[in-house]
């Protein structure tokens, strides 16, 4: 790989004597690949039963649930991949969010998300339990964010498409904890996306440093006192990493380093990547404070209030009726009373005829360009209660009263917009259903007596 001579030359500085040769040769051996599980219990499958399977190789050392696996197996087409259970993830790429170990029930921000690697594997480290808000500024970017965080059955989040100085006059000491993974030159990823090397230059560098100030310094002042932020690159430019992380510490003298990480391509099994923990003085509060007014509408009261015109249309009081049946209808009645207690806890959110089982802790959303608050739960047609592929992500087999298991063909089948024929059911059988595939669910189905009717999103098919 012919790397420009003014970037050799940039990062000679930065290598001990010597060192050169072995950094210009990493360029010319393949990259790592890496994927990380959803969760410990996946994992613990997936690892004991289909580790030949998927390619899986070594865990990686810096990253929870994660591994380096065989190229030649390509892990990302086969169905586990769209059923959310892993994410592709370069492997350095899984050092910052590891770095910022959140913990469950705290509130974090990832504030530059997409596409959503570090922010599904915060989720990993919250288990749905807290707040992740999960922001891109760039739409068609922020709209791959959702989807990401709709496949990895994430049900806390808030994704947002919104500029970080937007959300800093928001959200003022609002967050335990920070990720900006900032906009960087991409240096680090020359090997991953030779592509970038065409667009590297000097004065990108300075730019991207420009940048990265700016978006740290909305970042610090939406960190709580005493809460932790991390900030990291895919470069190896000093102004956009140290240089960066001192002219921060000069502009905020109640921040203090604790730690800086930097990965080398010639030294660790990875791409470059820079990464500094910061703490802003002070106690971090308890996790139980109230949070400011949440825009929440109750189940009972405002759902639905926007079609009370329309004719023949349900009112509110009907809605929660219709949605309260549906929950009876196609649930245990262990997952149905536990979820009526997270309505309770949580609210409904309702945007349109969508209704949303609201993150924990949610802030006001006026104002705001949401993308998915919590879990999109489904949308009322007429009378009736159409389920959201979102949801059935979320679940598993045994909270289902129905679900059909398919074999391996029968699972791609499914992923390519299938119905699955040949049944023989009872009416008690018809009905939603969850189409699962090793028992983990690929998306609805609709049952009736001979067929299962295909519910997977157009969008997703392949
Ligand atoms: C390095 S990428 C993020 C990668 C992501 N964290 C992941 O792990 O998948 C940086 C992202 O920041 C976004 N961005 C740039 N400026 C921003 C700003 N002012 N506020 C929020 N996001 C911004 C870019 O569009 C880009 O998607």
């Amino acid at each position: 790989m012919t790397l420009p001579n003014e970037f050799i030359e940039h990062v000679r500085p930065l290598l001990d004597e010597g060192e050169m040769d072995a950094f210009l040769q990493s360029y010319d051996r393949p990259e790592y690949h890496g994927l990380r599980f959803r969760n410990e219990a996946v994992r613990e499958k997936l690892v004991s039963n289909f580790a030949d399977e998927i390619g899986l190789e070594d865990p990686v050392p810096w990253a929870p649930l994660s591994y380096y696996y065989n190229n030649e197996k390509r892990p990302g087409l086969h169905p586990f991949h769209e059923m959310g259970l892993y994410y592709i993830q370069e492997p350095s790429a899984m050092g910052p969010a590891a770095l910022l170990s959140p913990n469950p029930g705290e509130r974090v921000l990832d504030l530059c998300a997409a596409p959503g690697g570090k922010t599904t594997e915060l989720a990993a480290f919250l288990k749905n339990e807290g707040l992740l808000v999960a922001n891109e500024i760039h739409p068609a970017r922020a709209k791959i964010l959702a989807s990401n965080v709709e496949r990895m059955g994430i049900t806390n989040a808030l994704v947002l498409n919104e500029d970080s100085d937007h959300l800093a006059a928001i959200f003022s000491d609002f967050f335990h904890r920070i990720l900006v993974d900032a906009p960087c030159s991409g240096e680090g990823m020359f090997r991953k996306n030779p592509d970038a090397i065409g667009e590297w230059s000097m004065e990108n560098v300075q730019l991207c440093a420009k940048r990265q100030s700016m978006i740290l310094d909305n970042a610090a002042s939406m960190l709580m006192r005493g809460g932790t932020m991390v900030y990291s690159t895919c470069t190896f430019a000093k102004e956009e990493n140290e240089d960066t992380v001192n002219a921060f510490l000069s502009r905020h003298p109640d921040f203090s380093l604790l730690k800086q990480v930097r990965f080398w391509p010639h030294k660790d099994k990875g791409e470059g990547h820079f990464m500094a923990l910061l703490q802003k003085e002070g106690e971090l509060s308890g996790l139980d404070f109230a949070t400011r007014a949440p825009v929440i509408h109750s189940l009972k009261a405002d759902a639905g209030a926007k079609n009370k015109k329309k004719k023949g249309s349900a009112n509110a009081m009907q809605y929660g009726l219709i949605f309260s049946a549906f929950l009876q209808d196609n649930f245990t009645p262990e997952y149905a009373d536990a979820f009526e207690k997270r309505i309770e806890a949580n609210g409904i959110l309702t945007f349109g005829e969508q209704w949303y089982l609201a993150p924990p802790q949610c802030p006001n959303l006026s104002g705001l360009k949401v993308l998915r608050a919590g879990l999109a739960l489904g949308g009322f047609k007429k009378d009736r209660f159409e389920p959201e592929h979102a949801w059935a992500m979320a679940l598993q087999k045994d909270q289902v009263l129905r679900a059909i298991e398919l074999n391996e063909t029968e699972a791609y089948a499914y992923l390519r917009g299938e119905a699955k024929m040949g049944l023989a059911l009872e009416k008690k059988d018809c009905g939603y259903c969850l189409a699962t595939y090793c028992s983990y669910p690929l998306g609805w189905g609709k049952a009736t007596a001979n067929q299962m009717k295909n519910h997977y999103p157009k969008g997703l098919r392949r």
